[in-house]
């Protein structure tokens, strides 16, 4: 048996304190661009981080009407009515992949902060030119890619800076899910057209994400993807082997064709590792070690780290809105957002070419 914990398994404060979540400043004024399942989650962070969601754009009258009972904000049918007609510092691309781009460009020219939803966009000559974008107009662009506002995650990233797990190794990352049951994929990602990709790109771009925020640059991709599951013109399982630069290796693991939802990454290294999954309930981080020398797999030592809210959404929003108000770094810039997307696009050249590719820079 595993020797007792250091730390407390159970669960520790969030540190980033009650159950408002403090931002410095005046009420963020904020837009939202397309009002589905996503926009949801940013609408709820903003309300508790004390920022003001004004209004909304999407182009479906019934969309619209339903979110405008429910949020009790003014809805428009386009991200340009919205810049036109309403007074916002902020814009969230919650709107599918295809349509990131063209909002985020407007709404960096009218010069609103923006927090684009993942994958930042489908090429990247679009990712580069909303960067640019962003940058001559001197606003924040914050790529959705909320794991790394997870305190797990954060954690994690932590523990291997500092050295706590030696030298890494490998790295494996796993996200999957089963569109709840439902015989089809939803519109915005099933479709091609408004999704650029399967499970490899909506999930897996989280997962390439992880990678580099763990293991750093990734230099090669072999990557397999296939259409199993459901009757879509997009894969919905997909399997990526990955050489980082420093030599490691690792894995990222993505299924529409899951039971439930999974979410897990495991980190080994020469002196120790950490692993993290929902599979077996309330996500919990294990940091196992050995203490010396030749002591057995059953004998390690470990800690265990688990938080009563993982943040992830809500932390996104609060880094987001303290680096318009205070000046702090984005956690995760339109640059790593085009990175994500860069090892995508390798791994669907590679699975499309049956061998291994190095990245290209
Ligand atoms: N970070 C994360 O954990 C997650 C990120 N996402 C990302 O968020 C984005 C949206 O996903 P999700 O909310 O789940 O998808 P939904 O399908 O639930 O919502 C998308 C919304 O955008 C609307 N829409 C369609 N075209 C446009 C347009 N041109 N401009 C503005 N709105 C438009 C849709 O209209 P209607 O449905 O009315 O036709 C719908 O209301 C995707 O890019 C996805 O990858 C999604 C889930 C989780
Ligand atoms: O994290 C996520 C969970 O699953 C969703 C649907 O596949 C993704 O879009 C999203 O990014």
């Amino acid at each position: 048996m595993p020797r007792k914990s250091k730390v407390s398994p159970k669960s520790e404060p969030n540190t980033y304190g009650g159950p408002r979540l403090e931002t410095p400043g005046a009420p963020l004024r904020v837009g939202i661009v397309g009002a589905g399942g996503i926009a949801n989650q940013h609408y709820r962070g903003y309300q508790a981080a004390g920022a003001e969601v004004v209004a909304f754009a999407d182009p479906y009258a019934p969309t619209r009407k339903r979110r405008e009972q429910e949020w009790g904000i003014p809805g428009y049918a386009s991200v340009d009515d919205l810049l036109e007609h309403v007074a916002v510092e902020a814009i969230s691309v919650c709107s599918p992949n295809a349509f990131h781009a063209e909002a985020t460009l407007k709404a960096a020219q009218a010069g609103k902060h923006i927090l684009c939803e993942k994958p930042l966009s489908m090429s990247l000559e679009q990712c580069q030119a909303m960067i640019q974008a962003a940058q001559r107009a001197g606003v924040v662009l914050q790529t959705g890619h909320h794991l790394r506002s997870n305190l797990l995650v954060e954690r994690a990233r932590d523990l291997i800076r500092s050295g706590a797990i030696g030298r890494v190794t490998f790295i494996r990352l796993r996200q999957a899910h089963d569109w709840g049951g439902n015989k089809t994929v939803a519109p915005s990602f099933g479709l091609k057209a408004n999704s650029g990709g399967g499970t490899m790109l909506d999930n897996g771009c989280h997962m390439f994400d992880l990678a580099r925020f763990f293991g750093g640059e990734v230099a090669n991709v072999f990557a397999r993807i296939a259409t199993l599951g459901f009757p879509i013109e997009v894969e919905d399982v997909s399997l990526a082997s990955l050489e980082f630069a420093s030599g490691a290796l690792g894995s990222v693991e993505n299924a529409w064709t899951a039971t439930g939802w999974e979410e897990g990454f495991w980190v080994y290294g020469t002196e120790g590792a950490l692993e993290c999954t929902n599979r077996l309930g309330k996500r919990v981080l294990r940091h196992a070690y050995r203490r010396s020398l030749g002591t057995t797999w059953d004998k390690l030592d470990e800690t265990l780290y688990s938080f009563a809210d993982e943040g992830g959404h809500s932390r996104e929003i609060v880094h987001f809105i303290r680096s318009i108000r205070e000046g702090a770094p984005v956690v995760c810039t339109g640059e790593d957002g085009m990175e994500a997307v860069r090892l995508v696009l390798t791994a669907y050249e590679s699975a499309q070419q049956g061998r291994p590719l190095a990245v290209r820079r």
